[in-house]
């Protein structure tokens, strides 16, 4: 079994991207500035945000943290949108997700300018993926490629299994995997809570992407030997014992699945991590379009 490490892999990635920063500065062009809004005090996009100014430090980034309260009303939140769509330094920004219940996602999403959509979230960059033109891919299926072809793991022709059909991770994970493309050309089914043989797509798939919320969903009696497994979940449960009072789960049973597994993504350290590093990606993507 061979551990799918997003920690280290990102940390490569973070390196490559400071170099490429170094280059940029080099030639007298523009330090890449990513913002970021946040609504709301939610524990777990809080520490995703905060990771992603972190993130910027580290690679020679500017950031900017716009840190917006819970009743926040939308038309506030789509005004913040509309002055960095026009702040000529600001190459990309996002939108922490989950937002309040009262505010329209989707609405905010379109409100953002796609070529500053390092989230990938807009229509515009939805579309042109799924017809395979550049766009900016959403930075955690990005990571999965990345690792799953850091790894060389084979994708070509293999059975693949995505459970989850979220806009964010299993619908654009599905797409990605199916096109001709590093880490693509394989057969996808797309797996949900209607599903109905699920355990009969598992036991046949070569490789699963869980991605549908339900800590340690995926266990050892749903999956054949030497699948390569992809854990996207992230769900704190609340333990005592730990010194944060909380400790992660993914969506797959790691002590049950892993001895099955050629291949597997750890969580923490796995796609988590990945995400941050991708969203760098695409942020210095965002400033080298630009220039
Ligand atoms: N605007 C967006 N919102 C959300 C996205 C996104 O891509 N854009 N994805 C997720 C959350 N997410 C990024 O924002 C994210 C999730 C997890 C991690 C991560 O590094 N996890 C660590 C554990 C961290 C911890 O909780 O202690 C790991 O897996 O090792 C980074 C980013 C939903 N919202």
């Amino acid at each position: 079994m061979i551990l799918l490490d997003g920690k280290k892999t990102s940390a490569e990635l973070k390196v490559e991207i400071t170099e490429a920063v170094k280059e940029l500065k080099k030639q007298g062009k523009k330090t890449p500035h990513l913002a970021a809004i946040l609504v709301g005090t939610d524990g777990a996009s809080m520490t995703y945000v905060n990771a992603k100014v972190k993130a910027c430090e580290m690679v020679g980034f500017n950031s900017t943290l716009i840190d917006l309260p819970e009743e926040t009303s939308e038309e506030k939140l789509l005004q913040e949108i509309e002055n960095l769509n026009t702040n000529n330094d600001i190459d990309g920004f996002i939108v922490q997700l989950p937002l309040p219940k009262h505010i329209d996602e989707q609405k905010v999403l379109m409100a953002v300018n796609p070529d500053k959509d390092v989230d990938g979230f807009h229509p515009t960059n939805v579309g042109r993926m799924t017809l395979d033109l550049p766009s900016f891919l959403p930075a955690t299926p990005y990571g999965i490629l990345e690792l799953l072809e850091r790894y060389k793991v084979e994708t070509s022709g293999k059975q693949v299994v995505v459970i989850g059909r979220s806009h964010i991770v299993g619908r654009p994970m599905s797409i990605l995997m199916s096109q001709k493309r590093p880490a693509g050309d394989a057969t996808v089914t797309v797996a949900h809570s209607r599903t109905k043989n699920l355990k009969e797509l598992t036991l046949q798939a070569d490789i699963i992407v869980a991605a549908l919320g339900i800590p340690e969903f995926l266990t050892g009696d749903m999956v054949k030997d030497g699948v390569t497994i992809i854990d996207v979940g992230i769900t704190r449960i609340d333990d005592e014992t730990k010194k944060a009072g909380y400790r992660l789960a993914g969506d797959v049973h790691f002590e049950s699945v892993a001895p099955k597994s050629s291949f597997i993504t750890p969580v923490p350290g796995g796609v988590g991590p990945m995400t941050i590093a991708m969203l760098m990606k695409n942020t210095l993507l965002a400033c080298e379009r630009k220039s």
